[in-house]
């Protein structure tokens, strides 16, 4: 992890960020393609994410990447069956994956609670952690070409949540984390060291409640009190914000 510059672009409103962060992802993930023939993209949940998700599905150049030559994975899950609507893999499959042509080989769902590994909630952890060893090329993770992340009010980022055990287990690139103070409680997520693999971080965020931990994060404050502070990219971290999640900045 390094104290790298991050920067922040500003959107007037809430659906403003959503389009203009669906066109820098189409044109993100087709440059990836470009230069190296597969882009991996890491996708969040939240109701930003979803509204991102969602404009990439109306978006007039969805055509320019080619959706067969995209990793999908998830930064985080809700540990829930497979199809759940709570789950933020079921969410991205109504807002976007459903509309694409896909190779379902490249769609890397979280592990589910009806997986081979049941409710063994540390086993599915390890099984998602083995299948982002398989396409990192030497590493624990794909070096993601971008790497989606909502952030809550409390500034927690994936299922990073302040003051949280989970923080701290980095020994591997995948976290079973219990007790979620955001529902539901059982949940996968990256570690900080799975994210800062990532070529480009982008953090995204939008309405009032959000503006304290923006400020705190943008800061690079406390990542115990602010996980959002402690997520960069290797080449790029940017803050995608509208502009009430940017008043307190
Ligand atoms: O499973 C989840 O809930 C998330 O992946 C979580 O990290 C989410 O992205 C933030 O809580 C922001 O969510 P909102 O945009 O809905 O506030």
């Amino acid at each position: 992890m390094s104290r790298q510059a991050v920067s922040v672009v500003r959107y007037g409103s809430a659906e403003l960020l959503a389009a203009a962060t669906a066109d820098r992802l189409l044109t993100a993930l087709a440059d990836a393609q470009a230069a190296r023939g597969v882009a991996h993209l890491s996708l969040t949940g939240g109701t930003i994410g979803g509204k991102t998700l969602a404009a990439v599905a109306g978006a007039a150049g969805r055509d320019a990447v080619d959706w067969r030559r995209v990793h999908f994975w998830w930064s985080d899950e809700r540990f829930l069956p497979t199809g759940d609507p709570e789950r933020n893999a079921t969410q991205a499959q109504d807002a976007l994956l459903d509309a694409l042509d896909l190779d379902v080989s490249t769609v890397h769902y979280p592990p589910a609670t009806d997986g081979p590994d049941g409710d063994d909630l540390d086993a599915a952890a390890a099984r998602y952690a083995a299948e982002l060893l398989q396409f990192g090329d030497g590493a624990e993770v794909p070096a993601f070409d971008v790497l989606l992340l909502g952030m809550g009010p409390d500034g927690h980022v994936a299922s990073l949540f302040p003051g949280h055990p989970g923080l701290a287990r980095d020994e591997s690139s995948v976290v079973g984390i219990r007790e979620s103070p955001k529902p539901p409680p059982l949940r996968v997520s990256f570690t900080f060291g799975a994210i800062a693999r990532a070529r480009q971080v982008w953090l995204v965020a939008a309405g009032a409640e959000k503006a304290a931990a923006v400020a705190r994060g943008v800061a690079a404050g406390e990542v115990s009190e602010t996980p959002a502070a402690g997520v960069f990219g290797t080449e790029r971290t940017l803050w995608l914000v509208d502009e009430a999640a940017a008043a307190d900045l």
